[in-house]
């Protein structure tokens, strides 16, 4: 029995295969399309996840073989009415990709078709994005007289820089998977983003994994700040590693000319 098996949701299902969870968004009759009980859901499994030391890294998907998520569930964004509505509606959001981008663990969007608004932001809370040959990505949202509210504008941003941005926001068109390759808003194209975030994840998770989360945390909190305090975060990090036994193991393997085994001490 797994740790997920106890618990039941709607709109998601997760898998455990080791220490790798895979996360999939299952919305079949709306390509995914994340509404309120998805974005409740959502926050449930970051929360479980995060509390849970035998998850060591999370993968997410959507379910299907045409939409990763198609965006926010416009029936339900078409409800809101006045300033007031929108804006919890966008920091409710906000709040659960933040849960995501957050995680003290390796976090990796396999990106298996549509990734669309509410759906490319949650893309962006993940640390990596694996895009299959037929994906498509944008930030539709100023189509539909809104704009992207659940972290695009400024994660994006941050990502590509503001000119690829405000490009793809204001534009609203969507990119292919290789022009989102060559502009940096995915890390690998594949023929199967499943597959391939599967790779990547068993390629980060051979590393050590408080180094994992320390160099996670380090780039986020230093995105957030200034050079100079994104540096003392650095150095305060990398303090933290060499206290851990796995600095032991690590460096003693390599010189002893063995692979290290490490146990996230
Ligand atoms: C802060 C965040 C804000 C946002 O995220 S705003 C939303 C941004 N997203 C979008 O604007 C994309 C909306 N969807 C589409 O444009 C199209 O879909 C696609 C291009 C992705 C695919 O088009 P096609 O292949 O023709 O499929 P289909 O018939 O449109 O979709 C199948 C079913 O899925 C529902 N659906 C798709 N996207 C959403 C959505 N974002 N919210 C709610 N439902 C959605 C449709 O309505 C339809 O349903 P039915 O079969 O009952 O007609």
């Amino acid at each position: 029995m797994t740790m997920f098996e106890e618990y039941e949701f709607t709109t998601l299902q997760i898998d455990q295969h080791g220490s790798l969870a895979v996360l999939t968004i299952h919305r079949p009759n709306a390509l995914n399309a994340l509404n309120g009980e998805t974005l409740a859901e959502l926050a449930q499994v970051t929360d479980i996840v995060a509390e849970n030391a035998e998850i060591a890294a999370l993968i997410v998907t959507g379910s299907g073989e045409k939409a990763f998520v198609a965006g926010a569930d416009i029936s339900e964004l078409a409800q809101l009415e006045g300033v007031f509505a929108g804006r919890e509606m966008a920091l409710a959001g906000q709040d659960v990709m933040h849960g995501i981008a957050s995680l003290p663990i390796p976090t990796i969007a396999a990106i298996n078709g549509y990734a669309l608004g509410g759906g490319l932001e949650l893309a962006l809370a993940c640390d990596i994005r694996v895009a299959s040959r037929g994906a498509r990505l944008g930030l539709p949202e100023v189509s539909l007289g809104l704009l992207p509210g659940f972290g695009g504008t400024q994660r994006l941003a941050r990502l590509i820089g503001s000119g690829r941005a405000l490009d793809l926001i204001l534009t609203a068109r969507q990119v292919q998977a290789e022009e989102a390759l060559s502009m940096g808003l995915v890390n690998y194209v594949a023929d199967n983003a499943l597959e391939r975030s599967r790779e990547v994840a068993e390629m980060i998770l051979k590393n050590a994994p408080i180094a994992l989360s320390l160099a996670k945390e380090a780039v986020r909190r230093g995105l957030d700040t200034t050079l100079e305090l994104g540096l003392e975060v650095e150095a305060d990090m990398f303090g933290m590693c060499v206290a851990t036994q796995d600095f032991k193991e690590g460096t003693a393997a390599f010189l002893g000319k063995r692979k290290a085994s490490f146990k996230g001490e």
